[in-house]
């Protein structure tokens, strides 16, 4: 079996003195998706950004590549590729100029490439419009493009399908597999009933994780 890209072993999160997970052990493999689950408030979002090295609130054990996290930073955040809940992207720009941004400091990509990724979630004719006059879907779709240029191995996705319709639904889970397929890995938190061929499940709120 490949070694993991991602471990956590024995991660504990509490928030106001609430245990939000204890003794929460799972690996992210290569060439897989695990979909991460639970009630409003059981962590999901507090998981992914510890995950993503967002969050310092925890105790346990996280590893990239086989070694500690820690000592890896800067591979991990090479390597990593994290959208939040929110869409994150700046109402007064384009969504050119937000792609952009979104690269800015990975690697440089052509106006070309940005504007395919953008054509890609649907927001051709969209490319030089102010991202404050886009709909809720289509600024999702913004931050959605920076799926489409993407070679980080690994992708943590917080609520990806907020706001998007059944046509960009489907077209995110095939994103998704895609990027299985390909030997990345990732890890999504969604409310929506994700089904995917192996995807591992990690239950929050009570719940246990498995493997569908
Ligand atoms: N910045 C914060 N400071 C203190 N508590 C917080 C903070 N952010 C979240 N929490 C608390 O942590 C708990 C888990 O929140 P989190 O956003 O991780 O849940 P979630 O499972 O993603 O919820 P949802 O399904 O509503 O998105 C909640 O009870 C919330 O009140």
């Amino acid at each position: 079996m490949s070694e993991p890209l991602l471990q956590a072993v024995n991660l504990q999160c509490e928030r106001d003195e609430r245990i939000l997970f204890r003794d929460l052990s799972f690996s992210v493999l290569p060439g897989t998706v695990t979909r991460v689950e639970g009630p409003n408030g059981s962590g999901k979002t507090t998981l992914l950004r510890i995950l993503a090295g967002l969050n310092d609130a925890w105790s346990g054990d996280l590893y990239w590549c086989g070694e500690p996290r820690a000592g890896q930073r800067e591979s991990f955040l090479r390597n990593m590729l994290y959208l939040g809940h929110r869409p994150g992207i700046k109402p007064l720009l384009t969504p050119m100029e937000n792609l952009r941004a979104l690269m800015a400091g990975r690697r440089p990509v052509s106006d070309e490439v940005l504007s395919r990724a953008l054509e890609g979630t649907g927001l051709a004719g969209y490319q030089k419009v102010p991202c404050r006059n886009l709909s809720a879907g289509q600024q999702r779709r913004v931050a959605l493009a920076r799926l489409l240029i993407a070679d980080e191995p690994l992708w943590l996705l917080d609520e990806v399908f907020t706001a998007i319709d059944a046509d960009g639904v489907r077209a995110i889970e095939a994103l998704l597999q895609q990027r299985a397929e390909e030997g990345g890995a990732v890890v999504v938190t969604t409310h929506h009933d994700l089904k995917l061929p192996g995807m591992q499940r990690i239950v929050l709120g009570g719940g246990q994780s498995d493997e569908q």
